[in-house]
């Protein structure tokens, strides 16, 4: 038995012979790089000349790591050549001079002290080597950046649609993306059937019809798993077409984030792996593995307490090796053809750049709620495809940012509106996005105006155009041809993350690179007035099915009397206006950078869905949004314990891309602060008195409210203050006054 004393000397023996070893190699290789031209040694696949620096960050065990690239400013590829580098290897980054210009070049090295630097480098461990991944210049990469306009359309002739119901701005927005042959954007409003339009759209796309004589592979994917498996629900439910086979999807994604639903499940990758007969073929391999490591170990099936030694032994391992080599191939290829079989692949952008895919090309890429998606995490499927159609709506919540630009920094230093940043719970809710362009107006000087000011019009200061502008003017504009728009198309750099590319490509090409889905099938026709006049040109109309449905056309509601019936199940549109009650907001937290409540007001909506439910509409038909997570929290502690869990209760953001039956919204400002605004910026004071506004800070965005006031279906509930609300945007104003007018006011002080 070996001591503990003789131990300690085998291992010192063994770091001193290492160290030697590592020296010698050292040495050698110094000889080497000293003796030979960089050139001569990228020749013989010992160093890689001319790197660039892609990254330097935190790798593994707080080690730095050091991304190299070959820059194309001194290569004509940024393809690697032939080289012995491998990962573990030791190499030094060198940095060395020609006569033209100082390079760097990175020599391998048997052996070198590692994380130390020199003064002719810096050592270190080789950690991955792969060859970049180079796009391919299609023609649908240069109409997006601009650099070519788009190709004439294709006239779509004979087309037949599936889907019999589809009304006339959904089929001519199918017809639009089927001739598109790089991009094509679907502008889908609130409730507009923008899904139910891409369903069709991958059903003409996956089929053979005279359009279209090769059915072509889909990629469709979304901002987030949610929309990608509502897609992937309706798909599933579609029949096989006549004398077809049901359409073979293939849902890619951690299943985890899969929504938990059988046929769902069934679709992933996983599932449809581990169905295959490839899989069998692969678990077989497994399984001989396992038992020649069982025979290896002495343990296990066919061991007889003892390994086998000698060449058996040698011969048993090569064997392993072969087996893990053959398992690792067939599990490879058990993926690749279930890829292969299907048509359509869902994922959501993210997941559409991982591993399963890398191989992978498809004829088209659809993206749906492109508006909530980054334009960069819309690129990661973008490579993969020769087509690009997006479907969202410019006009609602854009994509979660958590960092500020120059513009809000100089904001939230000042004070001014810091509840936009208190309000947005980007974990919490679904999306979110604060900033308001009548803010600018009110606290930014006129050259802060942004380079590329959004294309939807989110501006709604004074001269927003969609408020300012005849909306009937609008209506009768004709589309700017993409074509002729994109031969004087600019690509500017955006001055935010929350421009997405379907904002960027309409700003890039005009309006004539989309089509508007017009028709909504949500809403009560007075509930959807004003959204569609304000925020779609007055382009909106109501499908009959839902233009005059009522609470009361519900099977479950019941007045006690008449007058009840006709006070709250029979009016669409009520407004609690609490002007003058001075019932004012609170600030939860420190001082201005606190989120706000409104007790009084929360005490309102109770009042309403008492009378909401007194009348037979169930708490799980109505929901109760407000902008600010400090009146959730009221809320919420004020009227769960009432009407339950069902009933629901969040912020605005939250409710994206959502409905009910009954919405009640809790505005929440209400507050005596006026702020002035100076109305020209050289000392010109005179105007100032007529030009206050009212303090109510994110509330102002347009989107926000937009997607506020169209989740209702069949009754919309608005309690606020008037007096500052008016005060606080245009757009607002508008509102204010459009309410006034239009709905069944309400003085919630009188009641
Ligand atoms: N042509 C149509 N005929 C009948 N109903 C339709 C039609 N188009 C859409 N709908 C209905 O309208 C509703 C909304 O459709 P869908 O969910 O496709 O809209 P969306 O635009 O994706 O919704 P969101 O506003 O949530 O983004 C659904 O109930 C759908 O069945």
């Amino acid at each position: 038995m070996a001591s503990e004393e003789q131990l300690q000397a085998f291992i010192t023996r063994h770091r001193e012979l290492l160290k030697r070893e590592r020296e010698a190699e050292i040495e050698r290789t110094s000889l080497l790089l000293s003796n030979c031209a960089p050139k001569l040694l990228e020749q013989k696949g010992l160093a890689l000349c001319g790197l660039g620096t892609t990254s330097v960050g935190i790798g593994l065990g707080g080690k730095t790591l050091v991304e190299l690239e070959r820059p194309t400013a001194y290569h004509s590829t940024p393809v690697f050549p032939p080289h012995s580098l491998r990962p573990g290897d030791l190499a030094r980054i060198e940095e060395h001079t020609t006569s033209a210009a100082s390079k760097k070049t990175a020599k391998p090295k048997k052996a070198g002290a590692v994380d130390k630097a020199k003064d002719d480098g810096v050592e270190g461990v080789v950690y991955k080597k792969e060859d970049k991944f180079l796009p391919k210049m299609t023609s649908l990469i240069r109409v997006l950046m601009g650099m070519t306009a788009p190709s004439e359309r294709v006239p779509v002739k004979d087309l037949t649609f599936f889907d019999k119901s589809l009304n006339s701005s959904q089929q001519e927005a199918i017809r639009f993306a089927l001739g598109s042959q790089e991009v094509a954007c679907i502008h889908g409003p609130p409730g507009t059937g923008k899904t139910h339009t891409l369903i069709e759209l991958v059903r003409q796309l996956t089929s053979a019809t005279p359009s279209n004589p090769k059915p072509l592979r889909l990629l469709v994917c979304g901002a987030s798993n949610m929309s990608v498996d509502n897609i992937l629900e309706r798909l599933l439910a579609l029949p096989a077409p006549e004398g077809g086979a049901k359409l073979k999807v293939t849902r890619i994604g951690h299943p985890a984030r899969v929504m938990a639903h059988e046929n769902v499940i069934e679709a992933t990758l996983e599932v449809q792996a581990s169905r295959s007969d490839e899989a069998a073929l692969a678990k077989d391999v497994k399984n001989e593995l396992e038992t020649a490591l069982g025979v290896l170990s002495g343990k296990g099936k066919g061991a007889k307490g003892k390994g086998p030694r000698g060449l058996e032994r040698k011969k048993m391992w090569d064997e392993v090796r072969a087996l893990r080599k053959e398992y690792r191939h067939r599990e490879g290829g058990v993926v690749r053809s279930v890829l292969k079989d299907a048509q359509v692949v869902l994922a959501t952008c993210h997941s559409s750049g991982g591993r399963q895919l890398w191989s992978q090309n498809f004829d088209v890429v659809i993206i749906d709620e492109a508006t909530q998606a980054l334009e960069a995490v819309c690129w990661v499927p973008i490579f993969k495809a020769q087509k690009l159609i997006l479907a969202g709506d410019p006009m609602q919540l854009p994509p979660t940012i958590i960092s500020l630009d120059k513009h809000d920094k100089k904001k939230s230093k000042s004070g001014v509106s810091s509840d936009k940043l208190k309000d947005k719970k980007p974990a919490a809710t679904k999306a979110s996005k604060s900033k308001s362009s009548s803010e600018k107006v009110a606290e930014a000087p006129a050259e802060d105006a942004k380079p590329d000011e959004d294309a939807s019009g989110s501006s709604d200061e004074d001269g927003d155009p969609e408020i300012a502008a005849d909306p009937e003017e609008s209506v009768k504009a004709v589309p700017r041809d993409p074509r002729k728009a994109g031969s004087q198309a600019v690509l500017r750099p955006p001055s935010t993350l929350e421009t997405t590319l379907f904002e960027r490509l309409e700003k890039m090409y005009g309006p004539g690179i989309k089509r508007m889905l017009t028709v909504q099938y949500r809403m009560h026709k007075q509930i959807a007035t004003f959204p569609s006049k304000v925020m779609y040109h007055s382009k909106l109309t109501s499908h009959s099915s839902v233009a005059s449905h009522l609470l009361r056309d519900l099977p479950n509601a019941k007045a006690d009397s008449e007058e009840d019936e006709k006070e709250i199940l029979a009016t669409p549109v009520v407004f609690y206006d609490t002007a003058g009650c001075e019932y004012f907001e609170r600030v939860e937290g420190d001082g201005d950078e606190g989120s706000r409540c409104n007790e009084n007001e929360a005490s309102v909506v109770k009042m309403w869905l008492d009378q909401l439910v007194g009348a037979g509409v169930l708490p799980s038909q109505i929901a109760v949004i407000t902008p600010y997570q400090a009146q959730v929290t009221l809320l919420t502690s004020l009227l769960r314990p009432i009407f339950g869990a069902e009933l629901e209760i969040g912020t605005v953001d939250g409710m994206q891309g959502r409905e009910k039956e009954a919405i009640v919204i809790s505005l929440v400002r209400s507050n005596e602060k006026v702020r002035t605004v100076l109305p020209f910026r050289s000392g010109m004071f005179k105007n100032h008195i007529n030009c206050t506004q009212r303090e109510v800070g994110f509330l102002k965005d347009k989107r926000r409210l937009n997607v506020a006031m169209t989740r209702a279906r069949r009754h919309l509930c608005v309690v606020g203050d008037s007096s500052t609300v008016q005060h606080g945007s245009p757009f607002l104003k508008k509102w204010m006054a459009w309410l006034d007018a239009n709905a069944d006011v309400r003085y919630a002080g009188l009641e």
